[in-house]
This record gives C-alpha cells, structure tokens and sequence, in this order.
C-alpha cells in the first residue's frame, strides 16, 4: 500500500436544485492512522463530502489528492481503477450482492479490475475469519444476519488494503451490542491496515471513538471539542 495522505483543498458543491452550496470552501488534511468522525444535521452535507472524497462524486471547485494523485485528473476508466484500489466503502446498507457468497462478495474488488490469485484467496478467508465470518464463506448474504452483513462488507472494504477507509453510517441499522462490535472491528482494521479512516455518523457512541470528530456548519468542517 502506498503512504495514505489525503488532501481536500476549498471544495465548493452546490447542487442545482438548491440555493445555496452544500459545501463551502471545506478544507481537509490527514494521514495513515488518522480517524475522523463527521457529525451534523440531516441535510448538512455529510453524505456529500464522503461521496467526493471517495471520488463517487465531483466537486464545482477545489481540489482532491490522496497518496499523491489528483483522481479528479484521470479518465472515467482509470478513476474507477483507482477508486478501487484506494477507496474501500462501508455503507449503512451493506450493498452486498445477493447472488453471491460471503466469499465472492469479498472478492468483488479483486475481481473487478483482476483475477483472484492464490494471495488474494487467502486474505479474503484471513479477513473474514477476522470478523468472525470464516465458517460462513459459502453463506449467500440473505442467510445473514444484519452484523454478519456489515462485517462482510468491512472484509470487502478491506480487501485492496486501501490507503482511505470511508464509512457512512456504518451502524446505523444495527442494535446496541451489535454496532458495538461493528465499531470495533472497523476500528481494528483500520489500526492494523494504518489507513485513515473517515467516519459519518449521527452515533455519538461512533463519534466519540474517532481520534477527531468534526461538524459540518454552513459547508464547512467545525473541530467538536472532545467531551470530558
Ligand atoms: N444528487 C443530489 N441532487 C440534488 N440535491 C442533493 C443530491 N444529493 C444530496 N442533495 C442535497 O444536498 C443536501 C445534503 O445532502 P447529504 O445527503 O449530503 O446530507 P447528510 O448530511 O448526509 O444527510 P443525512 O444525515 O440525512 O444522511 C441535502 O439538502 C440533499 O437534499
């Protein structure tokens, strides 16, 4: 994995629809073994700036440069190339494919831009025995359980050991106990992987995990004082 930095330089997004933009001038910097977590209001942009810094959307202005490359820069195929490699995602609807295993799933990645060798077969299985899912390789995702879905696509987001993990309401549809493991283990991996880690949550628990937390006011990022 190439050294994980991440740049966003005076990101404006206004949507046509609206009168005013959903991001102004937002500024970002961080690094391998950083984590954040943004909080704020339904509506404030959380969504918006997660979607751009994972390159799924485009900002009107500004900049964007993680491990050293401007994805804004390159062609739609090779921005898709690199979204893979160097974004894993986390959603709050796992966005797993139901014709496939829990295995596959993993795999998807790989098999998007590659074929599935020997390593990759073999950190598919590591990490799901990781997330406590290594007796459910065959398993298709309609036989899980909601927590075994999130852990398979936090062993999916893990698979191209991405320099930036991003999680949009990882545990939203998920009770007490089990966004606490889900929390758990996205923490662990990203320790292990030293990735940075973004975090949109209104789960003050979730936030309060984060080495960072900011909040999203009038299309910028706000520091939240740590409570206590
Ligand atoms: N594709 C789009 N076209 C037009 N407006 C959009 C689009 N995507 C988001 N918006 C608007 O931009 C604003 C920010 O949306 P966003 O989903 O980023 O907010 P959020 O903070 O993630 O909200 P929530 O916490 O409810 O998920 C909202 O007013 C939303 O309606």
């Amino acid at each position: 994995m190439v050294e994980a930095k991440l740049e966003v330089r005076a990101i404006h997004k206004t949507f046509e629809s609206a009168d005013k933009p959903v991001l102004c001038d937002l500024n970002l910097s961080l690094s391998g073994g950083d984590s954040l977590a943004v909080i704020g209001p339904s509506g404030s942009g959380k969504s918006t700036l997660l979607n751009i810094i994972g390159t799924l959307d485009t900002p009107d202005q500004g900049a964007l440069e993680l491990s050293g490359r401007d994805p804004f820069s390159l062609d739609e195929p090779d921005l898709a190339r690199f979204r893979n490699n160097a974004v894993g995602f986390v959603f709050q609807d796992h966005h797993l494919l139901p014709q496939y295993s829990v295995m596959e799933n993993v795999l998807l990645p790989v098999l998007a831009f590659g074929n599935v060798n020997d390593t990759f077969l073999a950190r598919a299985k590591s990490l799901l025995d990781r997330v406590g899912l290594g007796h459910r390789l065959d398993y298709r995702p309609e036989k899980l359980s909601g927590g075994e879905r999130q852990r398979t696509a936090l062993a999916r987001a893990q698979i191209m050991n991405p320099p930036l993990l991003l999680a949009d309401e990882p545990t939203g549809n998920l009770d007490g106990e089990t966004a606490q493991q889900a929390g758990d283990l996205l923490l662990e991996l990203h320790r292990e992987a030293n990735n940075i880690l973004i975090v949109v949550t209104h789960s003050e628990a979730l936030a309060a995990r984060m080495q960072q937390c900011m909040r999203l006011v009038d299309g910028r990022l706000e520091p939240v004082a740590p409570v206590g």
